[in-house]
């Protein structure tokens, strides 16, 4: 469903990324980890399309080069790590922004299918009784899970999410976590970044493990997370008890 061949991604000069390859499926749910400043998030931008980059990305079959920003969005929706939003909009405005690639024209009306979509959306996301409210008045986990319901909201069949987790509480991050799967399930591709590698080992049967720039490690959980990448690439290792902790340096 998204590949990405020999991607490379220079910044101002920098290499942020270098000749990542990989391809995920429909249905697949893999997470995209690594320390502070490996490049998935740059990863991520360049399979949404928003910075440049080397080599390729196709999307359905696609070279994603020759779609244009609407045909794009449909299938792919990207939740970035930062997200400002422009306007104090009210929640269900917020969401609805994921549907904008659906519009048969720009700042046309949403009409019932888009209205169920949102509904939908904020349902799984538990952000219902937010409905209504300014969103700059809503605390930060409170706008992260719109923000998952703005993404959720479009049809796309791949999701990008870089970061969901952060900002939520313990049992928000379990829902979430549920709430992509269940998406997998369905069908749609997912790749999420994130920090937290014991939720990402429970709930993504695929582990992308990023190092200065490359990818080092591509697998099921126990391979990809292995004692020796643990210790090379994330500096821990697992105590007795199965808890991660620093590996002596
Ligand atoms: N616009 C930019 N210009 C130059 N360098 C950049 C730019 N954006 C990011 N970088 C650099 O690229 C590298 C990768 O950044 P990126 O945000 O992709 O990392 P990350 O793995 O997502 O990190 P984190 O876990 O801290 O969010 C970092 O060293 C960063 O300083």
């Amino acid at each position: 469903m998204i590949s990405a061949e020999h991607l490379s991604v220079t910044l101002n000069g920098r290499d942020v990324a270098r000749d990542v390859s990989f391809w995920l499926t429909n249905g697949e749910m893999a997470a995209l980890v690594g320390p502070n400043g490996a490049g998935k998030s740059s990863v991520l931008k360049a399979l949404a399309g928003v910075v440049p980059c080397q080599g390729e990305v196709r999307i359905s079959s696609a070279p994603a080069d020759k779609l244009s920003v609407r045909e794009r969005a449909k299938y792919l929706a990207w939740l970035p790590q930062t997200r400002p939003v422009a306007w104090n909009l009210r929640v269900e405005d917020v969401v609805a922004l994921g549907r904008f690639a659906q519009a048969p024209a720009p700042f046309d009306r949403m009409g019932p299918a888009d209205q169920a979509a949102v509904r939908e959306a904020l349902d799984k996301a538990d952000a219902t009784h937010l409905s209504g409210r300014p969103f700059e008045a809503l605390s930060g986990g409170e706008q992260a899970r719109v923000h998952l319901a703005r993404l959720l909201a479009s049809p796309a069949p791949v999701l990008l999410l870089d970061e969901p987790c952060a900002a939520l509480d313990v049992a928000h991050q379990l829902d979430l976590m549920q709430a992509l799967t269940t998406e997998a399930k369905a069908g749609r591709t997912l790749l999420i970044v994130l920090h937290d590698l014991e939720l990402a080992a429970r709930f993504c049967p695929r582990i992308l493990v990023m190092q200065a720039g490359a990818l080092v490690a591509d697998g099921a959980p126990e391979a990809a997370l292995s004692a020796q990448t643990l210790a090379d690439v994330f500096g821990v290792r697992k105590n007795d008890s199965g808890r991660l902790e620093r590996a002596n340096r």
